[in-house]
C-alpha cells in the first residue's frame, strides 16, 4: 500500500528527532521519520554513562573512512557517527558546551540574517532541562548560572553521579588561574574562554546517557501522527516532474531486511537530518550537486549546485599522557575544561602569530579554493577567513583557540585537546549512484600553516600545564609522547611527526551543506531550505557555516528547534 506523509524527514539522529517531535506536536500534521538503524534504548554500551568508546566498532558504528590524509601523515582516518534512533548522540562524549556568542553572530555577518546569539540562546534553553549539581558537586567546584540555563527542556543535562570530587579540582583551578585562565562560572553563557567542569547530556536521576532518542522520541512514540521507520535507508529523494521548481515528493527506501525498494510519499517537505557525512550524499543521488559529479555516475542534475558536499570542517584529536607522582590513584568523571585563547597558548608571540596568518589569508583562500577545483572561490574563502581570523586575534574579545581535557583515571593523568579552528576545509562526494557506497570524504587535515602550529602549540602548552604548580605536585613522569619522544625543545617538525602519527579525526564534520548566501557558496538559506528547491530542507551539522568552538550537540539541539519554529511558521 502506498504510503504519504506531510513530512518526510530523513534521519532520527540528533536534529531530526527534534524536528519529528516539533512538528508532531501539531495533530493535523503527518510525519514520517527514516532510520537506518536501531532502537539502542536497552544497548548498555550506549546507556552507560562511563563507557565512552563502547560502541565505537559496533553495528551502531558507520566509521566512515576518510581518503589519505596526503597533509596529515598520509594515514586514513575514521570519522565515527551513530547508527541508531538518536544517531550519533547515542555514541559520543556526552559533553554539553555550546559555542562562543560572537561566533553565532559571525553567522548573521556571512549573510544570514536572524541567525544571531540573541535569536538562537533562548532555542538552546527551549531544548535544555538542567539538573542542578548536588551538595557535593558543587562543593567539587561545579557552579552555573541560572539565567544561561532552561529547566523544562526535553534535553536532561547535568553533572555525571561518578565525577571526581576530591581536591583535584581546586589545585588545577590554581594552577590555570597562574597561566591566565580563569575560572569562568558557566561554560554555557555564550562566553567560554577559561575553565570549567562542564555539564553532559545525562538523566542524573536514572543515571542513563541523554541521547536525542530518550529526550525527544521515546516519551513521545506513541503519537498516531508520527511514523518512524527503523532499520530502513534511505536511497534518493523523488520529484514532481509537473512542478515548475524542483519539488521533491517522496523518498525512495529500502529495508534493511528486503531486497526490494519503495518510496513514502511527501504531501509538504523532505527535511534530511542524516548529518554532515551523509545528507550532501542524498542531496547528490537526487540530483542536487555538481552537475560534472552527477554526470560521471549518470545521475541527471535536478539542481545545480556546485557546492554541495564542499567547506567540510572537522578539527583534529590528540592526546598527552603523564603518570601521577607516587603512583597515586584517581579514580570518577573528570569533566575539566579549560578553554584558552590564543593569546594564553602563544603569549609573548600572539602579535607575531596574529600578522603572520593574516598575511597567510590570501594563500590559505587560494589553496583551499584550488583543492575543490575551484567551486569554492577564492575571494568568498578569504572574506570567511577574515571572520574566523577576526574571531581568534581579536584583541578584545577572542573566541577560545584550544579544548583541553584533564582526565586523571588510575595512575595516569591523560589529556585529550584539539585546536578549534583549523582554516582548512575539504569535501565529501559520492562515489557510484548506488546508495551506501562509501563516499569519498577528505577533510584536509593539516592542509595550511595555521592548523599544524595551533594543533602543535596546544600540546606545548599542556607540557605548561605539566610543569606549573600546584598540579606539577601531583604529577610524575610524561609518557605520551614522553620527553624522549618528543624533546622539551623540539621544533615543530618534531612535533609535527610525532602528531602525524597519533592524531585522529575529533568527530565535529560540519558546514557540508552550509548556511550562506547562494552567492558565496551556500547550499542552504536562512530557512534552511535547499537553494533551487521548493521544498527541500537540509537541518542538522551540514548547515552551520563555521565550525564553533563547544561541541556539537547543544548547537544543533537548538538550530533544530529554531528550524522546527519556521517550518511551523511557514504552514
Ligand atoms: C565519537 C564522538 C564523540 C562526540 N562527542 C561529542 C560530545 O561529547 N558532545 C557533543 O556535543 N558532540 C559530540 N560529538 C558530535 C555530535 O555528537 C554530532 O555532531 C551530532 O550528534 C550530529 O548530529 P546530526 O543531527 O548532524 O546527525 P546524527 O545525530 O549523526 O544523525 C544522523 C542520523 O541519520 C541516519 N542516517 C544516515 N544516513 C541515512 C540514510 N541514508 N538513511 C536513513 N538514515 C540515515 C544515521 O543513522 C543517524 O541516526 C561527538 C561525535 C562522535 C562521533
Amino acid at each position: 500500500t502506498p504510503v504519504s506523509y506531510d513530512y518526510v524527514i530523513v534521519g532520527a539522529g540528533t536534529s531530526g528527532l527534534v524536528i519529528a517531535n516539533r512538528l508532531s506536536e501539531l495533530s493535523n500534521v503527518t510525519v514520517a521519520v527514516i532510520e537506518a538503524g536501531d532502537s539502542v534504548y536497552n544497548n548498555v554500551n550506549v546507556s552507560s554513562t562511563t563507557g565512552y568508546g563502547l560502541a565505537f566498532g559496533t553495528e551502531i558504528d558507520w566509521a566512515y573512512q576518510t581518503t589519505n590524509q596526503s597533509f596529515g601523515g598520509d594515514v586514513v582516518q575514521t570519522m565515527r557517527a551513530g547508527k541508531a534512533i538518536g544517531g550519533t548522540s547515542t555514541i559520543n562524549g556526552m559533553a554539553y558546551t555550546r559555542a562562543e556568542d560572537i561566533q553565532i553572530d559571525a553567522w548573521e555577518a556571512l549573510g544570514n540574517a536572524g541567525w544571531s546569539w540573541e535569536v538562537l540562546f533562548p532555542y538552546y534553553k527551549k531544548s535544555q532541562q538542567l539538573q542542578v549539581p548536588t551538595e557535593a558537586q558543587a562543593a567539587a567546584g561545579v557552579t552555573y548560572d541560572a539565567a544561561d540555563n532552561g529547566f523544562n527542556g526535553p534535553l536532561k543535562v547535568g553533572w555525571n553521579p561518578a565525577l571526581n570530587v576530591g581536591d583535584v579540582h581546586t589545585v588545577l583551578n590554581e594552577t590555570y588561574a597562574a597561566l591566565g585562565v580563569q575560572w569562568n562560572e558557566d561554560v554555557n553563557s555564550g562566553r567560554m574562554v577559561g575553565y570549567n567542569r562542564y555539564p553532559s547530556h545525562i538523566d542524573v536521576a536514572l543515571n542513563v546517557r541523554e541521547d536525542a532518542g530518550r529526550a525527544y522520541y521515546y516519551p513521545i512514540a506513541n503519537r498516531t501522527n508520527l511514523h518512524l521507520y527503523p532499520n530502513t535507508l534511505a536511497h534518493r529523494m523523488t520529484w514532481d516532474t509537473t512542478a515548475q521548481i524542483p519539488t521533491a515528493n517522496g523518498v525512495v527506501v529500502q529495508a534493511v531486511n528486503s531486497t526490494t525498494p519503495y518510496t513514502i510519499s511527501a504531501n509538504k517537505e523532505v527535511i534530511l537530518s542524516a548529518g554532515a557525512l551523509a545528507s550532501p550524499l542524498l542531496l547528490e543521488l537526487s540530483g542536487v550537486g555538481n552537475p560534472a559529479i552527477l554526470s560521471k555516475y549518470n545521475i541527471s542534475t535536478v539542481v545545480d549546485l556546485p557546492t554541495v558536499g564542499e567547506n567540510l570542517q572537522d578539527q583534529t584529536n590528540t592526546g598527552l599522557a603523564i603518570d601521577t607522582a607516587d603512583n597515586t590513584s584517581y579514580s570518577g568523571t573528570s569533566d575539566y575544561v579549560a578553554y584558552p585563547t590564543a593569546a594564553d597558548i602563544f603569549g609573548s608571540e600572539i602579535t607575531n602569530i596574529s600578522a603572520t596568518v593574516l598575511a597567510a589569508l590570501p594563500s590559505y583562500a587560494a589553496t583551499v579554493a584550488a583543492a575543490s577545483g575551484n567551486v569554492t572561490k577564492a575571494s568568498d574563502l578569504l572574506s570567511f577567513f577574515k571572520i574566523q581570523h577576526e574571531l581568534i586575534f581579536s584583541t578584545t574579545h577572542p573566541v577560545p583557540i584550544a579544548e583541553v581535557l584533564l582526565t586523571p583515571s588510575g595512575t595516569a593523568v591523560d589529556c585529550e585537546y584539539w585546536a578549534l579552528l583549523p582554516f582548512a576545509r575539504g569535501n565529501i562526494h559520492i562515489t557510484s549512484a548506488t546508495p551506501g557506497v562509501p563516499a569519498a570524504i577528505n577533510p584536509n587535515y593539516y592542509m595550511l600553516d595555521w592548523d599544524v602550529t595551533g594543533q602543535i602549540q596546544v600540546a606545548k602548552f599542556i607540557r605548561e600545564i605539566f610543569a606549573t604548580a600546584p598540579f606539577a605536585g601531583l604529577l610524575g613522569t610524561e609518557t605520551k609522547p614522553g620527553f624522549d619522544v618528543v624533546p622539551q625543545n623540539a621544533t615543530t617538525a618534531q612535533w609535527q611527526a610525532w602528531n602525524n602519527g597519533v592524531y585522529r579525526s575529533n568527530f565535529h564534520p560540519v558546514a557540508t551543506a552550509a548556511m550562506m548566501p547562494k552567492e558565496v557558496g551556500g547550499v542552504v538559506d536562512t530557512s534552511l531550505k535547499v537553494y533551487g528547491t521548493a521544498n527541500v530542507r537540509v537541518i542538522d551539522a551540514s548547515v552551520l557555516p563555521f565550525q564553533v568552538c563547544g561541541h556539537l550537540v547543544s548547537t544543533l539541539y537548538a538550530v533544530a528547534e529554531r528550524a522546527a519554529d519556521l517550518i511551523k511558521s511557514e504552514m
